[in-house]
Order: C-alpha cells, then sequence, then structure tokens
C-alpha cells in the first residue's frame, strides 16, 4: 500500500512501513493543513460530506445493532450506541483513502497484514478489485485453523466491519472480525483502491456495559480486562501503542 498523502503523525504510519492518506473528524474544522491536503475547496467540502455520509450510515448499522440486542428504551433503546457517536464530539473517527499500486507479480505477502480495526464499527468500499480477505471464526469449529475468505466486490455495497471496541464492550457477543489485504491479478494492470470510515466512540465516554439482555458479564471479548476502566480515548492510544509502540520507538 502506498502513500497518496498523510495527516498526521499517527495516520502516516503503518505497519508494511508504507503511507495512507486519512482524514481525522476532528481535523476537518481544526486543522489548518487540510485545505492544502485536500486541494480545492470544493474537493474539501466533498469529501466532508462524503464522510458524513458515511458516518450516518455507521450510525445507523449501529442502530440495527441496538435493537437486535433489544436494548430497552428508558437505556437510549435503539439510539444506545450511535448517542455515543455524535458527530459534533472529539473522537478518533477517521476517513482513510488507501491505494494499492498496480504491480505485476503477486509480492508474497499481504499488502495489509492481519489485523482487526480499533473503533466500534468501519464502513469499507473496496473499488473494482477484490483483495479482502476475512476469517470467519464463529462458523468454524477448528478455531486453530479458520480459512480466509475473500470478501467479493459488489457494486453499489458498502462492508461492515465490526471493531474492537464493539467487541469489548458486548463483551465478545459482536466479534471484531481479522481481515487482511492480499494481492490479487487484476493489480496487473491497474492499482487497487478502497476508501475506510473508521467509526469511534466520543473521546470521553467509557465502555460501561451494554444494557442488553443478551450480553452475559463475562468479559469473553476483552483482551485485556485495564481497558474496561479506560475512555474511548484512552483505549484508542492503549490499542496504537500495543501495535506501533516497538515500531515508533525503532524509528526515533
Ligand atoms: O483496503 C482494504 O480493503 C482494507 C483496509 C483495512 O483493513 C484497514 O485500513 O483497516
Ligand atoms: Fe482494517
Amino acid at each position: 500500500m502506498t502513500c497518496l498523502l498523510a495527516m498526521t503523525p499517527i495516520s502516516c504510519y503503518h505497519p508494511s512501513g508504507d503511507l495512507a492518506f486519512s482524514v481525522h473528524k476532528n481535523s476537518l474544522e481544526e486543522d489548518s493543513t487540510l485545505a492544502f491536503a485536500l486541494g480545492s475547496a470544493e474537493t474539501q467540502e466533498n469529501i466532508s460530506l462524503f464522510f458524513k455520509d458515511l458516518h450516518r450510515v455507521g450510525e445507523q448499522v449501529m442502530q440495527c445493532f441496538a435493537i437486535a440486542l433489544q436494548i430497552p428504551d428508558s437505556e437510549g433503546g435503539m439510539n444506545y450506541f450511535s448517542d455515543k457517536h455524535p458527530w459534533s464530539e472529539s473522537s478518533g473517527t477517521m476517513l482513510r483513502f488507501h491505494h494499492y499500486p498496480q504491480q505485476s507479480n503477486n509480492p508474497g505477502v499481504p499488502l495489509a497484514g492481519c489485523h482487526s480495526d480499533y473503533g466500534s464499527v468501519t464502513i469499507l468500499i473496496q473499488k473494482d478489485i477484490p483483495g479482502l480477505e476475512v476469517k470467519a471464526y464463529r462458523s468454524h469449529n477448528d478455531q486453530t485453523d479458520v480459512p480466509w475468505i475473500s470478501a467479493p466486490v459488489i457494486p453499489e455495497t458498502l462492508l461492515i466491519n465490526i471493531g474492537d471496541a464493539m467487541q469489548m464492550w458486548t463483551n465478545g457477543l459482536l466479534k471484531s472480525t481479522k481481515h487482511r489485504v492480499v494481492y490479487h491479478p487484476a493489480q496487473q494492470t491497474q492499482p487497487r483502491y478502497s476508501i475506510a470510515c473508521f467509526l469511534q466512540l466520543s473521546d470521553d465516554t467509557r465502555f460501561h456495559p451494554v444494557p442488553s439482555p443478551l450480553i452475559s458479564n463475562l468479559n469473553e471479548g476483552c483482551e485485556d480486562e485495564n481497558a474496561l476502566c479506560m475512555t474511548a480515548k484512552e483505549y484508542l492510544q492503549y490499542k496504537l501503542e500495543m501495535t506501533y509502540g516497538n515500531l515508533m520507538k525503532s524509528i526515533k
């Protein structure tokens, strides 16, 4: 994956050593470098509108989750999750544009390694060329040998990934999807593009247990119990530190 342009120190570093073009929600209003980064005022406005539309889709997906989880109206009902992701509040929510260059040979290693996303939900758009693969742990008996499944490109379709924060928050009932990106032969003749909108909780939100009769109090979904008493901002920093900590230290 290569860089079109990077906005911040966090978004510009990728495990593969490459870069991606990221737009942080907070920076839309605050970052004076944005105009430069996004080109003309019209382009900037279009990206901003696009970002807000995807964010609304994410809120609607979370409303579906809240309905499915039977969250009582007295606790927020269908808006339980979406209320904690208001566009107007500071959060780590981000829109990222990926460019996987045209290349004639399969490099033999994933273009983006196996990972799960950190936030609540991710809305992903793949353009023309497949490459995304996911692991369906739940529908497979042998958890040590779960095969990769290709996620096809379906025109005019958004792909939704559940992220780590949602998994932890729902005590593992909603699973964070492990995924990666691999080379596709169509990249011999054209690059692959994808766009991901990562929805994160408002910075100061804490992960109180979700009031659903379907969620047990077991912390199955929690990779570290410490995370349960963090704010969303602290949790994101903790995940970044776990993923990039050594990498960042090694380049200092
Ligand atoms: O390019 C893709 O299809 C997925 C990228 C991805 O998983 C990510 O940015 O977290
Ligand atoms: Fe991802």
